[in-house]
């Protein structure tokens, strides 16, 4: 750990130099810099626990801070059926989720505990305000949020490891991750069957024009690979501004033999419609123009 850092800071030191010498904006610069700072410490500081030594080190002297924003901008949408050069595993037994989760890691086997597996997954989770405000609310729960843009993914990053840090000692916020992952290609390496309770997609990509309604993250084809992951009774839980897509959601999810609405009154008082409706940060830019929002939760039925 302490050799980590030590490369960061000299790494550091010699990419601040070759910036130097190429011509860019001084915002770029700026943006470039901070970027590759949070990316070495990033390297240095994920998957370990909250109370080693060398990184209670870099706590005390104020280095953790939230990540902002502004620097991790990028195009507002990745083409889904391109191959991004994503790395997932061959299958879910072959990924490591204690890297991911380390405060829940047993000190005797080394690993996660059998029984703790991720249940919840926020698909497309952006930003991560949902992820933080499930965290709380499923403190013994893993929860994961899967996104596709690289610097988005990075900034999520970067916040729990933070907030982690802020927290330490609490075991606060050691419950939620994210992977940079394409939710439409690659679902079930990463999760078995009947793994997961619960499954949000929140604002997704709207993708207005027709010819390019086949990348909606919600399709026939999708939805069954969705009802695979999910454990009978677990919930998709969706919530978009764009009522043409939520109708398209609706009546692909009403189509599908292995789900069933829930009712009016289940919706009203799940919890975690309430959070999902006000937490995300599409959600709070919709509040802020003081759109619509619509939501539609299912229910994944038994195997007939
Ligand atoms: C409109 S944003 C909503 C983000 C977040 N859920 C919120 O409500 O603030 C949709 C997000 O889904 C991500 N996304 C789109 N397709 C995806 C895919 N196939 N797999 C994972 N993430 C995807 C996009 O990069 C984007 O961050």
């Amino acid at each position: 750990m302490s050799t980590d850092i030590q490369e960061s800071k000299k790494s550091r030191r010699s990419n601040t130099a070759s910036l130097d010498d190429v011509c860019i904006s001084e915002e770029t610069r700026k943006r470039l810099l901070y970027r590759k700072e949070k990316e070495l410490k990033r390297k240095a500081l994920k998957h370990v626990r909250i109370d080693d030594k060398e990184l209670e080190k870099e706590i005390d002297k104020g280095v953790i801070e939230l990540p902002k924003k502004r620097f991790y901008r990028q195009r507002a949408h990745s083409n889904p059926f391109s191959d991004h050069q994503l790395e997932y595993p061959e299958s879910p037994r072959h990924m490591d989720w204690a890297r991911f989760y380390p405060e829940f890691v047993s000190k005797d086997s080394g690993a996660l505990p059998n029984d703790k597996r991720v249940e919840i997954a926020d698909i497309g989770c952006g930003f991560g305000g949902l992820l933080v405000d499930l965290s709380p609310e499923f403190p013994e729960t893993l929860i994961l949020g899967m996104e596709i843009r690289v610097q988005v993914t990075n900034y999520v990053e970067d916040k729990i490891i933070a907030l982690r840090a802020q927290h330490k000692g609490t075991g606060k916020y050691s419950n939620i991750s994210v992977i940079r992952g394409n939710a439409m290609k690659f679902l079930p390496n990463f999760f078995e069957k009947s793994q997961l309770k619960k499954m949000f997609f929140c604002f997704p990509d709207p993708h207005f024009k027709q010819r390019k309604h086949k990348a909606r993250i919600i399709t026939n084809t999708l939805l069954s690979e969705y009802a695979y992951v999910l454990k009978e009774g677990g919930i998709i839980y969706t919530i978009s501004d764009v009522l043409d897509l939520h109708e398209w959601m609706k009546s692909h999810l009403d189509e599908h033999p292995l789900f069933e609405r829930l009712t009016e009154l289940e919706e009203e008082e799940d919890k975690c419609v309430q959070i999902m409706t006000h937490s995300t940060e599409e959600g709070k830019k919709v509040e802020r123009n003081k759109g619509s929002k619509f939501i539609a939760c299912y229910r994944r039925m038994p195997d007939s």
